[in-house]
């Protein structure tokens, strides 16, 4: 049905590994939508579809800044892989090799890669407020059970996440299952993201991730950082592992004396759109 004022306004669709993002610019023309017009706009029946939608704004402090949005609507501070596409498009703007993108969780420095794009997603959370957790508790290992999950680790990457360190058939199945209820659990505030991660070698991880807001993804580059810190705190990897994921392999590497956590990997463009927006927003619940 054709809006009455329409505005069609451009995105360009981007990914890392198929987690997939639709970028809006308001650098010039300023943007604000509505967590039901993001969550229409995400829906990927009646929408362009992705798992987050990016906003980018002009920042005073770095090459730009940029809003994060789950598919479910709601905004949170750190995208792993969103933070590379946006370093890629930055840098081919300015036909540069490096970029520093604002985000909620502080100024981020990238830089192109032989595999893409890595990005300095800051030090790790690893106290209990950090994450945050209801109560107190030992963030290396949880005392925190849930059918045949336990035991998981918890991490802070300027947003939350637990990972269970365990590949058995029983948990395996038990994930998919678990994870959407255990993303709503009390003990986590704000939600949280939940990751399953099988160790293959000392500098191997393999990863499993249902996403705050978003769902099964097919990548997801804070957790792919959280997994390898929650690895080596408990003595499974080194510092530096590359992390298999449905849609391919990302590297990360905590550097613990610098205490920052390099994610690396692929930062792919899809295709330049434009959407009438007006079609799409949607009154706020009165
Ligand atoms: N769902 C996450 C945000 C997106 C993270 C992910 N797409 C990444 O690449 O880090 C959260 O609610 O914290």
């Amino acid at each position: 049905m054709a809006s009455t004022n329409s505005e069609r306004r451009p995105f360009v669709k981007m990914h890392g590994l198929g987690n997939d993002f639709v970028v809006f610019d308001a650098r010039q023309a300023p943007l604000a939508l509505s967590d039901a017009t993001v969550r229409a706009l995400a829906d990927r029946h009646t929408g362009i579809g992705c798992d987050q939608l990016i906003i980018l704004r002009a920042s005073d402090d770095a090459d730009v800044a940029m809003e994060i949005r789950n598919a479910d609507g709601s905004t949170v501070a750190a995208c792993g892989n969103a933070t590379r596409c946006v370093a890629r498009l930055v840098m081919g703007e300015r036909g540069a090799e490096q970029a520093v993108i604002e985000t909620a969780a502080g100024l981020l420095r990238a830089h192109g890669s032989g595999a893409g794009v890595a990005v300095d997603m800051g030090p790790p959370g690893l106290d209990w407020q950090d994450i945050p957790l209801a109560e107190a508790g030992d963030t290396r290992r949880l005392d925190f059970t849930r059918g045949a999950l336990g035991d998981p680790g918890a991490v802070s990457m300027g947003n939350p996440h637990l990972v269970f360190f365990q590949d058995d058939a029983v948990a395996v199945q038990a994930f998919e299952t678990l994870a959407p209820q255990i993303e709503r659990d009390p003990l986590f505030p704000e939600r949280i993201n939940v990751s399953l991660a099988r160790v293959d070698a000392p500098d191997a991880l393999a990863l499993t991730v249902w996403e705050r807001g978003a769902g099964f993804t097919r990548a997801c580059g804070t957790a792919a950082c959280a997994a390898l810190v929650a690895a080596h705190r408990r003595g499974l990897t080194g510092p530096k592992a590359r992390v298999g994921l449905p849609g391919g392999m990302l590297m990360v590497t905590w550097d613990v004396a610098g205490d920052s956590v390099i994610l690396a990997g692929p930062a792919d463009l899809s295709f330049f759109g434009a959407v009438d927006l007006a079609a799409y927003e949607i009154e706020a619940a009165a």
